[in-house]
């Protein structure tokens, strides 16, 4: 224990979660994982670096032969409406208790690492998987899981990108991804996971060793975890085979990050010329050319495999208050669940409980009394061209797509500095992942000298204005303004923007 210094401060039922035995079984994964981690971090930099991106020659075969991922576990056979959101009492019961089927306990994008947010999110975890979380709201208002059937928990770690400055072990800060991961499977033997933020099969590897020292250590049988992996960087839509491949007696399936992906897409090709700019974010849909060949390829290649195709989230929110913004949200939400359904996705997300119904109407009638569909394997080949077809897509860079990137972006830091990793911004889900969107989006344009719908070339000086602007409009907004100067218009570009954000927590 001597070397395993816990720094956060002290967290209402924390001593329940950091108990001598949960901090030595992390620090059992960090010390045999934490200097791996390290390494394939590199080797993200240094796949950039070459600025190629294409099938890998020495996988072939794990891509043309056959085999299948282990069987799905009962409690996930029906994922077809998934609801997601951060691991804070009232939302933990309200998810439960929402009619999904699953629920994505959100670690990752939709979390402020907070330490009271690190170590009460693992209390409410706790608490749900032994049935007893309840929770009142300082309006008096009482919450408890009621739901015959509540929502499967699946819980999402963080990224391997971060590591939490709370807990140090022979003196060095432990990945965030094994913290969350460590603490949630001592206390509750998993079994369910989402995988964030991958790049590529090895860090696949690394997360199928963990789950199998995870498991040996505490007596659990090999293969009980259960991890859907988010494809949400374009390095990882070249491997969705080999990811599936690595984790195949722990894996349950993909899912198709659509935020993160473009955000990646964004990050990748960020200074490789005018063909790789991307439009306004809100004229990339899903139908542009891109995004149908990675939904394409991730259901084709998850049926193949046995493993469930997960759709990802529509990012428009319902207002209990305004009856438009709820009937627009609803449209757009049906829509793109239509599309998802009868792309072949087994299932999908929604941001809010009062989108669970559409989602599940969509689904029923796809699906019928069946669980899945992955007996259907959709035809055709997606070849590494299509994937890579940024120039196709449709739309402009316009002087209201800059603002709307600035204004959001800086409201979103506000928010998550704040402690609120979500946060419903102008009628739209936004979360770390879409926040990255807006702030890789300006550092593309202003590295780019990209011409605006308005003649105006985006510079430093016009980006400079614009979010002095915002800021101004923003009361108590200068840190996120800061900031957000820092992530957008750095010459060094951040690799992510909850890095430098956490420093600030
Ligand atoms: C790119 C990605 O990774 S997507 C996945 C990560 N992102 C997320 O998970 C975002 C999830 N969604 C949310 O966090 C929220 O819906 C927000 C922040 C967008 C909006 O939340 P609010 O402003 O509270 O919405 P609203 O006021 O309409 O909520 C109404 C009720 O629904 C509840 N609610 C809203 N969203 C959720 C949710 N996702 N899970 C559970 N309950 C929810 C609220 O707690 C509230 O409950 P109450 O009536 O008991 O008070
Ligand atoms: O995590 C999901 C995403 O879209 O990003
Ligand atoms: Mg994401």
């Amino acid at each position: 224990m001597a070397d395993i210094q816990v720094l956060g401060g002290p967290v209402r039922r924390g001593t329940e979660i950091l108990t001598p035995e949960a901090l030595g079984f992390v620090a059992g994964l960090h010390r045999e994982f934490a200097g791996r981690r390290d390494e394939l971090l590199a080797e993200r930099a240094r796949r950039r670096a070459l600025g190629v991106l294409d099938f890998r020659a020495d996988t072939r075969a794990v891509r043309e032969d056959d085999w299948t991922v282990a069987p799905v576990p009962g409690p996930l056979r029906d994922r077809r409406v998934e609801i997601t959101g951060p691991t804070e009492p009232k939302m933990a019961v309200n998810a439960l208790n929402s009619g999904a089927r699953v629920w994505l306990a959100d670690l990752e994008d939709a979390n402020t690492p907070h330490w009271h947010n690190v170590v009460g999110g693992q209390v409410v975890l706790r608490d749900a998987a032994l049935g007893v979380l309840e929770h009142t709201s300082p309006e008096g208002k009482h919450y408890a899981v009621t739901a015959e059937r509540p929502a499967v928990i699946v819980v999402r770690p963080r990224g391997w990108h971060l590591d939490d400055k709370h807990i140090e072990v022979d003196g060095r800060r432990v990945p965030a991804a094994l913290v969350d991961f460590g603490l949630h499977f001592f206390h509750n033997r998993g079994p369910y996971y989402y995988l964030p933020k991958l790049e590529s099969h090895l860090e696949a590897r690394l997360w199928n060793d963990v789950f199998t020292k995870a498991q040996a250590d505490l007596g659990v049988p090999h293969g009980t975890i259960r991890a859907t992996v988010l494809i949400e960087t374009i390095p990882a839509a070249f491997e969705m085979d080999e990811i599936l491949f690595e984790l195949r007696e722990h894996a349950a399936g993909l899912n198709a990050g659509r935020w993160d992906y473009l955000f990646s897409v964004i990050k990748f090709f960020r200074d490789a010329g005018p063909d790789y700019v991307l439009p306004d974010r809100d004229s990339v849909t899903m139908t542009a050319p891109m995004m149908r060949a990675y939904t394409d390829l991730l259901v084709r290649t998850c049926h193949r495999r046995g493993a469930h195709a997960i759709g990802g989230m529509a990012a428009f929110i319902p207002n209990r208050r305004d009856p438009e913004v709820t009937e627009r949200a609803l449209a757009k939400v049906r829509a793109d669940k239509e599309r998802e359904a009868g792309a072949g996705f087994d299932g999908s997300w929604v941001a809010h409980p009062d989108l669970v119904p559409v989602c599940r109407e969509v689904f029923d009638r796809v699906l019928g009394d069946a669980p899945d569909q992955r007996h259907v394997v959709p035809d055709g080949t997606v070849t590494a061209a299509d994937l890579l077809d940024v120039a196709s897509t449709p739309g402009k860079a316009t002087a209201a797509g800059l603002r709307s990137a600035v204004d959001v972006g800086v409201r979103y830091l506000m928010s998550w500095l704040g402690g609120t990793g979500a946060a419903a911004i102008h009628n739209l889900m936004e979360d770390a992942a879409t926040a990255e969107i807006a702030r890789s989006q300006v550092w593309q344009w202003l590295r780019n000298g990209v011409v605006l719908d308005t003649g105006q070339r985006v510079t430093a000086d016009v980006v400079r204005h614009v979010l002095a602007e915002v800021g101004a409009a923003l009361p108590g907004s200068a840190a996120a303004v800061e900031l957000f100067a820092e992530v957008a218009m750095a010459e060094r570009y951040p690799d992510f923007l909850t890095v430098p954000a956490y420093e600030r927590i």
